[in-house]
């Protein structure tokens, strides 16, 4: 498969590397300011960027008829747009808060945990994560995917990153050295805490996972997540 990387940084690299190692070639990469190769050879475009410039990364790729997986985080006000978009254009789209394949376990555990919880008023719910400190959104997109998670079973409307509420979810979040990617979800009564976490060791599970969903929307036409990819 060919494939275009639009960012390379830290995930563009990890992308690279792995996607090589499978036998997938680079046929475009793009930064802030400087590009090199031809965006429209790709079969697939992967987009890991920066809040700012996800939106028109995106849009260029459906202008050119190009399939985008997208793993930016901090652009989902803009999300109905370009869903809309890619729509009007007979595009293929895969946004995830988070590829990896753990996460998206963790994921599945998050809502039955809730689900099982729901009767339990005595405990209090919330959301730590725990990232480096290059990261440019708070709270990380995996944060608020876990927290659509417990809303439906816990009797709250959404998040915030103040003191918890009747309506919503307390999400804490903490900027430290080079830690990939660490979420706790936590509830704490008077009498005990129950926590489940998930801890990344690398960025590969989540470029491995980047590279599963270019592959697997190669072929399609329309909007999917990681479910989708998955079968879960
Ligand atoms: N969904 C998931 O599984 C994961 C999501 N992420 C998210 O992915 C994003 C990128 O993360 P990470 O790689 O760590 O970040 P980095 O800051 O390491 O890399 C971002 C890259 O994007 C480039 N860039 C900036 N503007 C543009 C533009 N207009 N067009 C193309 N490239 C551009 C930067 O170029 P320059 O250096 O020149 O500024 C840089 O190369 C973040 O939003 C992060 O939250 C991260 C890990 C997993
Ligand atoms: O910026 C990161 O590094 C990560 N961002 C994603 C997020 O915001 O959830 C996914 C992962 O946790 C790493």
């Amino acid at each position: 498969m060919k494939l275009a990387l639009l960012g390379f940084g830290k995930m563009g690299k990890t992308i690279e590397k792995l996607a090589l190692s499978k036998g997938h070639t680079i046929v475009y990469k793009s930064m802030s300011s400087a590009s090199e190769g031809i965006l429209t050879e790709a079969d697939v475009a992967i987009e890991f960027s920066n809040p700012e410039s996800a939106v028109s990364n995106i849009t260029k790729c459906f202008d050119q008829d190009i399939p985008v997986v997208c793993g930016t985080t901090g652009w989902l006000s803009d999300y109905d747009e370009v869903i809309k978009l890619c729509k009007r254009r007979n595009g293929s789209f895969i946004y995830a808060s988070n590829f990896s394949v753990g996460v998206n376990l963790f994921f599945k555990l998050n809502s039955e945990l809730a689900k099982l919880m729901q009767p339990w008023e005595t405990y209090e719910v919330a959301i730590e994560e725990i990232h480096h400190t290059e990261k440019k959104d708070a709270p990380s997109g995996t944060a608020i995917t876990i927290a659509e998670g417990i809303v439906p079973f816990q009797n709250k409307t959404g998040w915030t990153l103040e003191e918890a509420s009747e309506e919503a979810i307390k999400i804490i979040p903490k900027r430290i050295d080079d830690v990939k990617g660490t979420h706790t979800v936590s509830y704490t009564s008077a009498i005990d805490t129950i926590k489940i976490t998930h801890e990344a060791h690398s960025r590969d599970g989540f470029a491995k996972g980047a590279i599963l969903a270019a592959e697997w929307l190669q072929q399609k036409k329309g909007v999917f997540t990681m479910k989708d990819v998955l079968g879960i």
